[in-house]
């Protein structure tokens, strides 16, 4: 099976299964033992069509005399492939971005007559291509969320918190691929002996510019197959979960308990910070995840981490006031993690009106769990207010035993006074996200 049969199986799957493309792609490109090459063309293809699909819909609609809804799936996805390829990439030729759509059209769709349809849209767009339709420019929201194929309901999100201009930097930015950073396990190596390492091994891997200890890969092929993930060198982490932790400010020795810990991201990076010396209780929600974080910790050698299955919302008396730092990286929308799970955007948005409500309760329990004088870090990868600093200030006038506590983090980012900072992926290239950090006071009862 070739790069784009890979991508169009996975969009359908996606689209059928409602997975993530991160996972399917990866799924499907291991079932077909896809080549280094056809992993990374299939890859772009697939996250290039959902980063575009609302663009690429508008398109298509105006060579089409059927309406894109009443196509069958698998034709919409082979239309989509096409006119992505012809306006997004210049290193395919026209009539190989044509052809090969056509091609999927009559391997993988039902009518007979869908090859020649695709073939008739998609040579009408080629004939258009110096001359494109405009997208109405009637109001911000329609325009933007056209442009960049976001849904309206995010895009007015987003313009009510960062205005126009950053709006479009944002949504622009969602549509960009992020360098794979990896974080080093200091436990067992230096930056610099892992950067040599990994170029001995034929990856790209240089130093972050601003974030010690993170190198950004490229050319890693199957990473989990490299000899320095095998041993544990390091795990894959966006700076800004890395940041979270950091300003949580774990240090060897201490007593700590992540709430929601899979797969286990902020539990490795506390372990790390406290040079695996102390304690580290890992729970998640979901029974099937302690195995992954419980991997994790073993592949790391991280071994005073302890994965635990626990509800964050219930009340385990035992652990009443018994840590040093709590940190809670609740559930979220995850509308900061758009640029790697391009998908999100299309998800019903009906669902994500119950988190602050959850997040809320995880949180005030959460709360018990620390020492008087103990830190509890609040984190999402989500750019909502009302996940984000509306939880914690409904927090704050329910508990007035926690402060907000200011913290450095490194520069370009910098200083949080009022305790709490939101990345955005366009300002500080990391995933969207936001951190706050709490102090419980020392006489707290
Ligand atoms: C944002 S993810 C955590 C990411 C993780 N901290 C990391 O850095 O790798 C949120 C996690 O919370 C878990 N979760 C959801 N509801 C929960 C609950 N009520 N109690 C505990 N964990 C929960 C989810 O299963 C998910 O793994």
């Amino acid at each position: 099976m070739d790069a784009r049969e890979v991508s169009l199986q996975a969009l359908y799957a996606c689209y059928k299964q409602g997975g993530w493309s991160d996972g399917v792609l990866k799924k499907q490109l291991a079932q077909h033992g896809a080549d280094r090459r056809d992993a990374a063309l299939a890859t772009q293809l697939c996250f290039g069509v959902l980063q575009n699909q609302m663009l690429l819909d508008f398109y298509l609609s105006r060579f089409s005399n059927i309406p894109l809804k009443r196509m069958e799936e698998k034709v919409v996805q082979a239309l989509r492939l096409g006119a992505y390829q012809l306006l997004f990439l210049d290193k395919i030729p026209q009539s190989a971005a044509v052809n090969s759509s056509v091609e999927l059209a009559k391997r993988h769709c039902k009518n007979p007559r869908a090859a020649g349809m695709v073939n008739g849209i998609l040579r009408a767009l080629v004939r258009s291509l110096d001359d494109l339709p405009t997208v109405p420019q009637r109001d911000p929201t329609s325009y933007l969320s056209i442009l960049y194929s976001h849904p309206e309901w995010m895009v007015k999100e987003f313009l009510l918190a960062i205005g126009t201009g950053e709006t479009s930097k944002l949504l622009a930015a969602n549509n960009s691929q992020p360098p794979m950073s990896v974080m080093v396990n200091t436990t067992k190596i230096t930056a610099q002996e892992l950067q040599d390492k990994l170029e001995e091994a034929g990856v790209e891997a240089r130093l972050h510019l601003w974030l010690n200890d993170c190198l950004l890969l490229a050319r890693t092929g199957n990473l989990e197959e490299l000899d320095a993930f095998q041993k544990g060198l390091f795990y894959v982490q966006d700076p800004a979960s890395r940041l979270a932790v950091l300003a949580a400010g774990p240090i060897s020795g201490m007593r700590v308990l992540d709430c929601c810990a899979a797969p286990g991201g902020k539990s490795f990076a506390a372990a790390i910070a406290m040079e695996n010396c102390g304690q580290v209780i890992s729970c998640d929600l979901h029974p099937h995840k302690k195995k992954l974080i419980q991997a994790g910790a073993d592949r790391l050698g991280l071994d005073i981490i302890t994965p635990q299955t626990a509800d964050g919302k219930v009340f385990h008396p035992e652990w009443e006031r018994a840590f040093d730092l709590v940190l809670v990286d609740a559930p979220c929308s995850g509308l900061g993690v758009i640029r790697k799970k391009p998908d999100i955007r299309y998800k019903d948005p009906a669902p994500l009106e119950g988190l602050p409500e959850i997040q809320l309760a995880i949180l005030s329990n959460a709360a018990r769990y620390v020492r008087p004088g103990g830190t509890l870090l609040y984190s999402t990868c989500t750019l909502l207010r009302r996940e984000n600093e509306e939880v914690i200030g409904t927090f704050l006038t329910r508990d007035s035993s926690f402060q907000k506590e200011p913290f450095v983090l490194p520069d370009p980012v910098g200083a949080a006074p009022e305790g709490m900072i939101t990345l955005w992926p366009h300002r500080h290239d990391t995933d969207g996200f936001f951190i706050c950090k709490l102090r419980k006071g020392e006489d707290s009862l």
